[in-house]
């Protein structure tokens, strides 16, 4: 007599947060917080293309250009969200790609809000954030401008994260979800 096969139970795998935002929302930062605090794995898009691609963000857009970058992000994000069931930090422009958007509705998705002056501090003058290069303070705030809508419209909640520490901002995304 032959066993009957059983089939392990399976259910789709789903990030338990995603975190959005601009450049010094503290996204990388805070996911670290809240991965420790669920004892889950934390997953950075950023992270991930550095990882593929041998090389950082800064120098793609150098040798690649922005565009190629935004491929291998929508790429990344759809692997990530598709698979990874931990803490998931996108990118800051992931969510300009439309099918990015359409991904993201079936996630929880969090916006870290940030003003300009604190953006502008914690990103400091540093190069590794391509697209601030030449005028900080004039192209975070073009970026606020241009993308804090699309962030409204993707998130199912926004979080401040003006003058409050990472820990602070962790604790009212566990409050809002309920964990
Ligand atoms: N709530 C906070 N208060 C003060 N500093 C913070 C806060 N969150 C993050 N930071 C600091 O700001 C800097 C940027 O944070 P982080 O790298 O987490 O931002 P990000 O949203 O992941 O940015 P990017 O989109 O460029 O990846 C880091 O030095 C971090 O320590
Ligand atoms: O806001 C953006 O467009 C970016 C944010 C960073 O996370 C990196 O993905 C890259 O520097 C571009
Ligand atoms: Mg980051």
């Amino acid at each position: 007599m032959t066993e009957p096969v059983t089939e392990p139970m399976t259910g789709p795998v789903s990030p338990s947060v995603v975190l959005v935002g601009p450049m010094g929302a503290g996204k990388t930062t805070v996911g670290r917080v809240l991965a420790r605090r669920w004892g889950v794995a934390v997953r950075d898009t950023d992270a991930d293309i550095e990882a593929d691609a041998g090389k950082p963000v800064s120098e793609i857009f150098v040798d690649e250009g922005e565009a190629h970058f935004r491929e291998l992000e929508k790429a990344a994000v759809a692997a990530a969200l598709a698979s990874h069931d931990g803490v998931l930090s996108l990118g800051g422009g992931a969510v300009l790609d439309p099918d990015t958007q359409v991904l993201l509705k079936d996630h929880a998705v969090v916006f870290l809000r940030v003003g300009l002056a604190d953006a502008v501090k914690r990103v400091g003058l540093g190069s590794a954030r391509p697209l601030l290069l030449g005028n900080v303070r004039g192209r975070v705030k073009q970026l606020l401008d241009e993308r804090t809508p699309i962030y409204e419209a993707v998130a199912r909640f926004a979080v401040e994260t003006d003058g409050r520490t990472p820990e602070q901002v962790a604790d009212d995304i566990e409050e809002r979800l309920g964990r």
